[in-house]
């Protein structure tokens, strides 16, 4: 009896035991299950929600408020100076004229027979000039206006940009520290400044970087003596030219009037900073802006200095006041207060494209970090050139716009050429110049091995021989210049001073 009451209160409790387990089985069944679908409906939702916002993102929202009445302009011609912002400046073109399937005025190599003055023939596949083909020019050159008129339409849109001299200077000298002899030769910028005639010699090649690069790149003779009236005549044949001059430390409003001039959407200059310097913060090694950023030694400057630096560059400073101050005429006439929505708007979306497409927070990051050479910027000089990675995960449409703002201007250049030329075999950009030891000028190379800026050889093909030549045909000849082995001008050469207009 005691044994079987004693089986029944098992059986029992058994059950109550098997009762308890059940439910909570189920409820724990049901509660995977909801969250599962949870976890599904998410990651659809998500999904969703970011191609919607990707969709949203380079679409109507991107055109920014009325332009008015107007054709948006396909013929432009921008000249790209040095070491001013102008690679972003030229992203833009590339961008737009690519979306549009516009045709690019292209370099052999990645600039146009650059120092020599500009050369129609320097164009990949110029045909002559009659024959119109052309839409967008933007590569460096020395400007020559005769011969890009034989390139570009006669209802072409020419601008470019300008920066402060002294901050030109800084960013030049840490760019082309071992190309130009001026600069190499000095222990420091500041010592550079303190008493450039004792580093600078007009004969020797690549010393424009050293001095006016600006009066250079516009194809005025930059060793010229400054005088009123030589300013002045060559700011009236900027203008003449030029319709609008854009300012580097203004780059925002910049975009806001080259937008308007163009007749462009607000999203075509939307941009990301190209070809920033690494700038080192006082105590870490992290990237900063520049107005925050302790300067290496090698670059620091005295007041003094800057304003020696300001002499030095004399037709540069004069030209960057004379255009600093009709840009701010042009803001007037646009309208200060519209003008600073507009710039408000800029930045947001700038922002907002940063966050979608770019991982560190849209910070620039060092090259070596950037595991996709695609997007590798261009090293040169002193210091690092920094570029950007993209975020992971992007759908292709995102993907792809994204890396259309960040993709440096070799990079883009080979795209565009190769979009332009489909069948033409791969030609070397340039011959590699001849190796000058013990100081002498050097190059580095691209991505594609081939040159860019601040090279010694003439580009498109010109390899220099026994008897080399500079950008405007003078012969060169070795000089040994306390064990520096340096090309200088032979004294029966031309000056290579010009006035091209
Ligand atoms: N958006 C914007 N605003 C202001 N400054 C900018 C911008 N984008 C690029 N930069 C700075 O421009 C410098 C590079 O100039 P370039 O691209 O013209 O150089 S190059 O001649 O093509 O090598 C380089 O200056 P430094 O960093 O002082 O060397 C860039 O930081």
């Amino acid at each position: 009896m005691v044994f079987k009451r004693r089986a029944r209160r098992m059986r029992l409790g058994l059950g109550c035991y098997r009762v308890g387990p059940t439910w909570l089985w189920k409820a724990l069944l049901v509660f995977v299950a909801i969250a599962f679908a949870g976890q599904l409906l998410g990651v659809i939702y998500n999904k969703s929600l970011q191609q919607d916002r990707s969709w949203w993102l380079f679409s109507s929202d991107g055109q920014g408020p009325s332009l008015g009445f107007c054709r948006p302009r396909s013929h432009v011609m921008f000249l790209k100076t040095h070491k001013t912002a102008s690679s972003t400046v030229l992203n833009i073109l590339y961008r737009y004229g690519e979306e549009k399937d516009l045709r690019f005025a292209l370099p052999l190599g990645y600039q146009f027979g650059y120092p020599l003055p500009f050369n129609a023939h320097r164009v990949k596949g110029y045909r002559g000039p009659r024959v119109a083909e052309f839409s967008i020019m933007g590569n460096h050159m020395r400007f020559n206006k005769p011969e890009v008129e034989k390139v570009m339409p006669a209802d072409t849109f020419y601008f470019s940009i300008l920066r402060d001299p002294v901050a030109l200077t800084e960013s030049s000298y840490a760019y082309y520290k071992a190309v130009a002899p001026a600069f190499r030769k000095a222990k420091g910028l500041g010592d550079f400044a303190d008493n450039p005639q004792k580093y600078y010699d007009p004969r020797l090649r690549n010393n424009h970087y050293a001095r006016n690069l600006l009066w250079f790149d516009f194809g005025l003779d930059h060793n010229a003596n400054f005088s009123t009236t030589l300013t002045q005549r060559g700011e009236v044949a900027i203008r003449r030219t030029f319709k609008l001059i854009l300012v580097s430390e203004h780059f925002d409003e910049s975009m806001v009037l080259l937008r308007h001039a163009l007749c462009w959407p607000l999203d075509a200059v939307v941009s990301f900073s190209l070809n920033a310097r690494q700038q080192k913060s006082n105590g870490g090694s992290s990237w900063v802006v520049k107005a925050a950023a302790a300067q290496p030694p090698a670059m620091a400057l005295t007041d003094n200095q800057r304003q020696k630096l300001r002499e030095w560059n004399a037709l540069d400073w004069h030209l960057y006041q004379a255009f600093n101050r009709s840009f701010w005429d042009e803001v007037d006439h646009f309208g200060r207060a519209r003008m600073d929505q507009e710039v408000v708007l800029l930045r947001t979306r700038r922002e907002l494209l940063a966050k979608a497409c770019l991982k560190e927070g849209g910070r620039p990051v060092e090259a070596s970090r950037i595991r996709d050479k695609n997007i590798r910027p261009f090293q040169s000089g002193l210091v690092k050139i920094l570029g950007y990675e993209l975020q992971p995960g992007l759908d292709n449409a995102t993907r792809q716009a994204c890396l259309r703002m960040i993709r440096p201007e070799i990079q883009y250049k080979d795209l565009l050429d190769a979009r332009q030329f489909p069948r033409a075999a791969p030609q070397p950009a340039q011959a590699p110049p001849p190796a000058i030891p013990a100081g002498g000028a050097y190059m580095r190379k691209g991505p594609s091995s081939q040159l860019r800026t601040g090279e010694l050889g003439v580009e498109g093909g010109g390899r220099m021989g026994e008897e080399e030549r500079d950008w405007d045909g003078s012969r060169l000849s070795r000089s040994n210049n306390n064990n520096n082995q340096t090309l200088v001008r032979d004294r029966g050469g031309r000056e290579g001073k010009r006035n091209i207009r």
